[in-house]
C-alpha cells in the first residue's frame, strides 16, 4: 500500500487527480471506477481544469460509479448521477453515454443490481477505482457488517449513514434509506485502487482502516489485501498513524 500525506485539502485534490491523469495517459480508453461525497469535489475539480487544458481526455474513458441511493431518479440534486453531472461529466470530454451509475429509479433491486455488476464484466472490469471512506469505514454503501458482500447489492443504509448524508437534504428524513451498490468483491476487483481521505473526524477510521485487523465490521480495511492501492491523505486524516 502506497501511502501520500500532503498538506491540505488542496494537496490531497491535486496528489489524488494526479493518479487519474495518469491512469488516462497511459491507457485512453480506461475503465474508471467513480466515487461522490464532499471528499472529491477538489480533484474532480482538478481533473476539470486539467481536461480544460488539454492535459488529458476522457474522450475515449468509461466510467462506473460506485453507488445510487434507491428511489432517486438521476435528475434529483441529491442523486449520485447529478452530483456526477455537476462535478465532471459536464465539464469534460467524457462521452455520457459510456458514464455509468446504478439506476436507483429501477424498482427491481435485484434486476438493477445483476445489471450493473454485468455491465461491469463486459467493459473489462475496472482499471482504476476511487474511493471516499465513510466515517464507519464504509466505502461504497457496503456498510459494517458481519461478512464482506461480493456483489453490487442493495443494502439498508445505517444511521449513522443516514445523519451524515443529511446535511445535503433539506431534512434527515428525506435521505434515502436504501442504496444500489458496487459490492466489497466487485471494488476488489478492480485493478488499482485511490482512497482519499481528509479531516480529523476521519483519523480514528483510517487508522483502523490501514492498521487495523481485516474485518466485514471495518469494510474499507479488506484494501489492506489489494495488491495496488493508493491512499492519499490528509495531514489530519492521517494524524492517528
Ligand atoms: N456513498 C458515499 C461514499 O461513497 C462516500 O465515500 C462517503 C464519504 O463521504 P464524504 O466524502 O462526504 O465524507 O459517503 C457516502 O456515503
Amino acid at each position: 500500500m502506497n501511502v501520500v500525506v500532503t498538506e491540505n485539502y488542496e494537496e490531497m485534490s491535486v496528489a489524488a487527480a494526479n493518479v487519474i491523469a495518469e491512469q488516462l495517459k497511459a491507457k485512453p480508453d480506461s475503465v474508471l471506477g467513480l466515487a461522490t461525497g464532499t471528499t472529491p469535489i477538489g480533484l474532480y475539480a482538478e481533473l476539470v481544469r486539467a481536461c480544460d487544458a488539454g492535459e488529458i481526455s476522457f474522450a475515449n474513458a468509461q466510467s462506473f460509479n460506485l453507488d445510487e441511493y434507491r428511489g432517486l431518479p438521476g435528475t434529483h440534486d441529491q442523486s449520485y448521477r447529478y452530483f456526477m453531472q455537476d462535478n465532471l461529466f459536464d465539464h469534460v470530454d467524457i462521452d455520457v453515454e459510456k458514464t455509468h451509475v446504478p439506476d436507483g429509479s429501477m424498482e427491481d433491486a435485484q434486476a438493477a443490481c445483476d445489471a450493473y455488476e454485468q455491465a461491469i464484466t463486459q467493459a473489462g472490469g475496472v482499471d482504476l477505482q476511487l474511493l471516499g471512506l465513510g466515517h464507519n469505514g464504509h466505502i461504497g454503501f457496503n456498510e459494517p457488517c458481519d461478512s464482506f458482500p461480493v456483489t453490487t447489492h442493495c443494502v439498508e443504509l445505517t444511521e449513522s449513514t443516514i445523519q451524515a448524508n443529511s446535511r445535503l437534504f433539506d431534512s434527515a428524513d428525506e435521505v434515502p434509506r436504501e442504496a444500489y451498490t458496487m459490492g466489497i468483491g466487485t471494488i476488489m476487483k478492480a485493478r488499482k485502487i485511490l482512497l482519499v481521505v481528509n479531516g480529523s473526524g476521519k483519523a480514528e477510521i483510517v487508522r483502523d482502516v490501514l492498521r487495523g485487523p481485516v474485518v466485514p465490521q471495518v469494510p474499507a480495511s479488506i484494501l489492506q489485501l489489494h495488491p495496488d492501492v493508493t491512499v492519499v491523505l490528509d495531514k489530519e486524516a492521517a494524524a492517528a498513524l
